[in-house]
C-alpha cells in the first residue's frame, strides 16, 4: 500500500498521447487551444470613432463656435473626407474616422442649432482626442492567445474576431466508466430486494462532464470469462477505462487479475487512506485504468482527489492548487490512514474557509455526498485533529 503523496507522484509520471483536432469555433469553448493565435490586421483596424459627435479639423481646437454639417460618418460606412477645415462631420462610435478630421467632441459638450452645430466647450480636447487609433491594442501579426491556454468565453470572442471558424484544440480521450457488480441494476429499473440500482457511473460521469469530458457509460456483470472478453474488447475502444467496484478482497473481485491476463500492468494497489483503500491504478501501452473502489464515496473521493486531477493535467489545464480549511470541531481518528473526512465549508466574519464536519455513516453512505461539498485531507500522524488546525481541501461543489 501506498501513501496518496506516493499515489500523486505515480500519477504524475503516466500521461496519454493526445492528438490534435479542429473543431467549429463555439464547440472549442472549454477545450484547450493546440494553436497560437495570431492578430490577423491591426487592432483596432483603423483609426475608430470612440464617441458619438462631431469631428472637426485640428485648427478648429478651442473654437467655440458654429460648425456647419458636410455629413455624416456612420458605423459600418466607407470613410468620408472633410472638404473644409472650418466644416465638421457628424461621427458615431465605431466608424472608421474621415479623412482630414483628428479631433471628435462628444455630443454632449456641443448645441445643435438651424445652420449647424454649436461646439460650447473643448474641455481637454487635442488632436485625436475620443479617438481610438488604429493598432494601439495590438499589431498585425501578434500572439493574441497561446497554445495551450483553455478556452473560455474571453478567448471565443478573440477567436471570433480574428476570423477563426475552426479551432485547433486538443483532442479528448475517449473514456468509458464501466460498473461492475451482479447487484447492479438500470436506474430504469426497480431493484429487487437484494440489488441496487447503479449509481457511480452516472456520478462519475457527471464529474467528467463538469470538468468537459464525455464518456460513455457500461456495466459488466461479476463472471470472470466474460470479463476478459468484454474489457479486451473496452481496450481497443478507449484511452481511459474507469471502473468501479470488484477490486478488494472478495470472491468475485475478479478486477486485479483480468488486468493483468489483459497485460494492463498494475502500478499500485492499495491507498493508505479511508475511504478507498482499495484503489488499483496500471496502464497498458495505450490505456490507463483506475479501478475505483466500489463503495459510493470510495469511488467519489478518488475520482475527485486522484482521477479528475490527473484527466485535467492531460489537457494541460491550469493546476487545481488544493486550499485549505480550518476544522471547525475535533475530530478523531486513529488508524494509521489519511483520512477524508467529508465536511461543509463556509467563510466566517474574519475572512477565513472553514469545515465543518458532516456526521453520518461511512463509505457506503452515499446519501451523505450532498450534505458535504469538500474532502478534508486529514493526516495519519495524529489521532486526534484539533479544532483550528488548517488541512487541505478538496472541493466537488462550490
Ligand atoms: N475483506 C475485506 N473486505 C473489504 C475490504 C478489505 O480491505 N478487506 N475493503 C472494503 C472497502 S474499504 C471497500 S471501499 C470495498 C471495495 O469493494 P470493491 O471495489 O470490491 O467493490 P464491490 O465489492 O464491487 O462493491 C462494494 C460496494 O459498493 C457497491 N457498488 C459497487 N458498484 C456500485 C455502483 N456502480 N453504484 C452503486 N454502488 C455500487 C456494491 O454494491 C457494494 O455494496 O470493499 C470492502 N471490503
Ligand atoms: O474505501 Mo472503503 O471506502 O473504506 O469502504
Ligand atoms: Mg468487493
Amino acid at each position: 500500500m501506498i501513501e496518496p503523496s506516493v499515489v500523486d507522484k505515480v500519477l504524475g509520471e503516466v500521461s496519454l498521447t493526445l492528438k490534435v483536432e479542429e473543431v467549429e469555433l463555439f464547440d472549442s469553448l472549454g477545450r484547450t487551444l493546440a494553436e497560437d493565435i495570431h492578430a490577423d490586421r491591426d487592432f483596432p483596424p483603423f483609426d475608430r470613432v470612440a464617441m458619438d459627435g462631431i469631428g472637426i479639423h485640428s485648427s478648429q481646437l478651442g473654437k467655440t463656435k458654429l460648425f456647419k454639417v458636410e455629413g455624416i460618418q456612420a458605423a459600418g460606412s466607407p470613410q468620408l473626407s472633410l472638404m473644409n477645415n472650418e466644416n465638421c462631420i457628424e461621427v458615431m462610435t465605431g466608424a472608421i474616422l474621415p479623412q482630414n478630421i483628428e479631433v471628435v467632441i462628444p455630443y454632449e459638450w456641443t448645441e445643435k442649432a438651424e445652420e449647424g452645430i454649436k461646439v460650447l466647450d473643448f474641455k481637454n480636447a487635442q488632436v485625436m482626442s475620443n479617438v481610438h487609433q488604429k493598432g494601439t491594442d495590438k499589431k498585425k501579426n501578434d500572439l493574441l492567445v497561446k497554445k495551450g491556454k483553455e478556452l473560455s468565453s474571453a478567448e471565443i470572442g478573440i477567436l471570433a474576431t480574428v476570423g477563426k471558424t475552426k479551432v485547433k484544440v486538443i483532442q479528448l480521450p475517449k473514456i468509458a466508466v464501466i460498473a461492475t457488480g451482479d447487484e447492479l441494476v438500470g436506474v430504469n429499473e426497480v431493484p429487487k430486494e437484494y440489488q441496487i440500482r447503479m449509481s457511480n457511473c452516472y456520478s462519475l460521469k457527471a464529474s467528467l462532464s463538469e470538468n468537459g469530458f464525455s464518456s460513455e457509460i457500461f456495466h459488466l456483470t461479476d463472471d470472470k470469462e466474460s470479463l476478459i472478453v468484454k474489457i479486451n474488447q473496452l481496450k481497443k475502444d478507449f484511452d481511459v477505462l474507469v471502473f468501479s467496484g470488484g477490486v478488494s478482497k472478495g470472491k468475485f473481485d475478479f478486477l486485479p487479475e483480468v488486468f493483468e491476463s489483459l497485460g494492463i500492468k498494475k502500478e499500485f494497489h492499495g491507498v493508505k487512506q479511508r475511504p478507498g483503500k482499495p484503489f488499483w491504478f496500471g496502464k497498458s501501452e495505450q490505456q490507463v485504468v483506475f479501478a475505483l473502489p466500489g463503495n459510493p464515496v470510495s469511488t467519489f473521493l478518488c475520482s475527485n482527489r486522484y482521477m479528475i486531477p490527473w484527466l485535467n493535467n492531460q489537457l494541460g489545464k491550469e493546476k487545481y492548487l488544493p486550499t485549505t480549511a480550518i476544522l471547525d470541531k475535533e475530530f478523531k481518528f486513529d488508524k494509521p490512514l489519511t483520512f477524508f473526512l467529508q465536511v461543509e465549508t463556509y467563510y466566517k466574519e474574519d475572512g477565513l474557509l472553514y469545515a465543518q464536519p458532516v456526521k453520518g455513516g461511512g463509505s457506503g453512505d452515499l446519501a451523505k455526498l450532498t450534505a458535504a461539498n469538500a474532502f478534508l485531507e486529514l493526516h495519519p500522524e495524529v489521532d486526534i485533529h484539533e479544532k483550528g488546525q488548517q488541512y487541505t481541501v478538496w472541493f466537488y461543489k462550490k
